[in-house]
């Protein structure tokens, strides 16, 4: 809807309305049509101005639509249309114009914008282009490179670098409309031909072919098979070698196969999954809309090692205060000027001043006794977290929220160390904590609906996606690894290579392969946890065969690197050598594939061929699997919480919405069938086994992801 109104005698003023962003969908497109058409044809009106209510200009393209049957009339043509007006338009700019919010703006023949406003064309990150002229337009009035940037990186300008770069006119602090409306009235009745954006030549470059070889480079290396932004490259190249009205010709034809893309229901997906899991759930029946949190003001972080210094990081930069507690003295001087350093890099980077003083260090736990909530952050040791849990409890004042960052550890188990295990949750950071968007909020089944409510909340102010999940062994996250990482090691039994398998994960679109990050995080860190669950040696009990353990197949591959010392980079050699100790350049290492062959020969295991088909199917379908069981026993509340604690934790590529959303596109009977077949060949692999739950989904008709629910809660009534 648009509403009209003429003010300040003769100035049409056109008003969008669709809460909450004003996005432009058929009724609003027909708002503007209309209005615009009544305001062109009232001769009272001289000058007309375009903006949004309630303080957002426009929130671009509904996106909702997308996946239905398009009506209404289309954007293009309407942009036109106030484009080729026979009297100034100016487009008002508060809060947002994104996507057809920002094109709609270049339809126009001026941009006014407030201040605080953000534009941008986003398009490129929910799989499309802006494909309402935003290719064709943004270049002739920017230049192509400041374009490129833009229209291939989706990301939001402030209103002083959209001024800069010439995308907007003025710049106003006060009230925009007041100020577009003064300089509608201004421009009213002056010619308009240079202000048509279509009309302008675009500047070409004398390097052309050269610049877009290396955009098209940089896009395709950082794209991961993405195919929106090698589109966009090539829609901004049409702007600059040829007319306008070619270049809207080639801005539709790579829209049209886009827009009914994989990737794009995948990334649009992720546009709605990432809002949807803020509103959690717990099995008990406590919601995000009726538990109420508690204000956090002062925060305290116990232990600053890696996870610990990140963490204090994150809470300053948040504008909390902090007690961060190290008990070593040489550990504290390090931490201290370990986190200076992170915050003022961190506010170089963002123009701001850095938060030192809003924090203070201690090497006595007792300084924690008045704070709102407490993280700890020690050594991942369950003795040693106890033991700080139960200080934790006799020193903090009545009510205060005490969380542990754990990766795995039982939340439970800690809670019960204190007097009040309703104030204990799980909040899982991802390394390193102050860049990391993940965070995994684990309650236990004592934890209060405040105590999650309180860490969610905490977690959006910190700028993480938070996704809130039941206390099991690995969480969502990790516990999905295992079998991941399992196929992985199986795979090089049976005849693959570290680069083999990371080639087929990294061409499906993850950063890097198992084996990369595993030397990347060190392969000692799941050494120990073997270890502790009694599966690595000396754990294992003696007289049983080397590669089976607790009655299941068992690769002992990792062990027997950690037992040479080969942790991966930190060390030097892992999967793969690297130069040196630290160095982080992955190098094929002929020892590691001596050994792999010296270890099949020892087991009597014949190597066989192995494709990137097998490698994709077991790796994945494996951790798939996992995510169906974790669905089943309601570890988490929906699809859509493992699919964004993948995205933003794990790498998964967005462009496949999430091992979730991605099981759903292959198919479930086809995941299933390939399970069985799988599972068939390997008995002894217990997380092959398809579980009931996808056996189910499949037996109800395999429903899109939105309606899994229905079939989960079935389930759990029937149990
Ligand atoms: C021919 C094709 C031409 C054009 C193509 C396009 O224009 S594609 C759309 C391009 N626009 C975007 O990508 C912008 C998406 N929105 C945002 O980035 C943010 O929502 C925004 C506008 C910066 C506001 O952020 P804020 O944090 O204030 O709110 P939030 O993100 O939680 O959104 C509030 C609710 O609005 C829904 N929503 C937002 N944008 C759209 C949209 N374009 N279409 C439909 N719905 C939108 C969002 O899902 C939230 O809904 P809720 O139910 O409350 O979760």
């Amino acid at each position: 809807m648009a509403k009209y109104s003429r003010v300040s005698g003769s100035v049409g003023l056109i008003t969008l309305q669709n809460p909450p962003v004003n996005a432009l969908s058929a009724a609003v497109r027909q708002g503007i049509v209309d209005t615009v058409e009544r305001a062109l044809s009232d001769p009272k009106v001289k000058s007309v101005v375009i903006c949004g209510q309630n303080g957002i200009f426009c929130g671009g393209a509904d996106i909702k639509e997308f996946g239905s049957n398009m009506s209404g009339p289309p954007l293009v043509p309407m942009i036109h249309a106030i484009e080729a007006a026979n009297k100034p338009v100016v487009a008002a700019i508060e809060g947002s114009a994104l996507g057809g919010g920002l094109e709609l703006a270049l339809g126009c023949h001026y941009r006014i914008a407030h201040s605080k406003a953000r534009l941008g064309l986003p398009e490129v990150t929910l799989g499309l282009l802006p494909a309402a002229g935003g290719t064709q337009r943004l270049p002739r009035l920017i230049g192509v490179p400041a374009a490129l940037d833009l229209i291939t990186t989706g990301r939001h300008v402030t209103a002083a670098e959209a001024l800069q770069l010439g995308v907007v006119d003025q710049v106003t602090d006060h009230s925009t409309v007041d100020a577009a409306v003064k300089f509608a009235q201004s421009v009213a009745g002056k010619p308009l031909d240079a202000r048509r954006i279509s009309t302008y030549p675009c500047p070409r470059p004398s390097d052309l072919d050269a610049l877009f070889e290396g955009v098209m480079e940089k896009v395709r290396q950082s794209a991961r098979g993405a195919i929106a932004p090698v589109a966009c490259v090539q829609a901004v190249r049409a702007a600059a070698t040829q007319p306008y009205t070619q270049g809207m010709e080639r801005e539709k034809e790579l829209m049209a196969t886009l827009f009914t893309s994989g990737q794009a229901r995948a990334l649009q997906y992720c546009f709605f999954a990432q809002r949807a899991v803020s509103r959690w759930s717990m099995p008990n029946g406590a919601r995000w809309d009726t538990s109420k949190p508690r204000p956090v003001h002062k925060a305290a972080v116990i232990g600053l090692g890696t996870m610990g210094r990140g963490i204090t990081v994150a809470l300053a930069q948040t504008g909390l205060s902090v007690i961060a507690v190290e008990t070593q003295e040489k550990q504290l001087m390090e931490a201290k000027q370990a986190v200076s350093g992170m915050l003022e890099r961190g506010a170089k980077r963002r123009g701001v001043a850095p938060a030192l003083d809003r924090i203070s260090y201690s090497r006595d736990i007792q300084a924690v006794a008045d704070v709102d909530l407490v993280i700890e952050a020690v050594f991942e040791d369950m003795g040693l977290k106890k033991k700080v849990f139960q200080q934790l409890a006799s020193i903090c004042r009545p009510g205060t929220f005490l969380c542990t960052n754990t990766s795995a550890l039982d939340v439970d188990h800690l809670a019960s160390q204190t007097h009040n295990p309703e104030l204990v949750v799980g909040m899982h950071f991802f390394a390193p904590a102050h860049v990391m968007k993940l965070l995994e909020v684990v309650y236990g089944p004592r934890s209060s609906p405040q105590a999650v409510a309180t860490a969610m909340q905490l977690g959006k102010k910190m700028g993480k996606i938070s996704v809130a999940v039941g206390n099991c062994p690995g969480f969502v996250g990790n516990r999905m690894l295992k079998p991941y990482m399992e196929q992985a090691f199986f795979l090089l039994e049976e005849g693959a290579t570290p680069e083999l398998v990371d080639r087929a994960l990294e061409e499906f679109g993850f950063p890097m392969g198992v084996f990369r990050m595993s030397d990347l995080s060190g392969l000692d860190v799941g050494w120990r946890v073997r270890k502790g669950d009694g599966l690595s040696e000396p754990g294992a009990p003696s007289g049983q065969p080397a590669r089976i353990r607790q009655g299941r197949r068992y690769s002992p591959l990792g062990d027997l690197l950690c037992e040479q010392g080969r942790f991966g980079q930190k060390t030097g050699r892992g999967w793969y050598q690297y130069n040196k100790p630290g160095s982080r350049v992955a190098r094929s290492d002929p020892w590691l594939h001596s050994f792999l062959e010296g270890y099949r020969a020892r087991h009597g295991l014949v190597a066989r061929r192995i494709d990137n088909q097998e490698v994709l199917e077991r790796c994945l379908y494996a951790l798939i699997n996992e995510g169906f069981r974790i669905l089943e026993d309601g570890i988490a509340a929906g699809p859509e919480d493992i699919d964004m604690i993948y995205v933003f934790g794990y790498g998964w590529p967005r462009h496949r919405g999430g091992p979730m959303f991605y099981a759903g596109m292959v198919g479930l009977g086809k995941v299933l069938e390939r399970l069985e077949h799988y599972h068939q060949a390997h008995p002894d692999v217990p997380y092959l086994k398809p579980c009931s739950l996808l056996w189910r989904l499949v037996a109800s008709g395999s429903p899109p992801l939105h309606k899994w629910r229905e079939v989960i809660k079935k389930l759990h009534s029937q149990l």
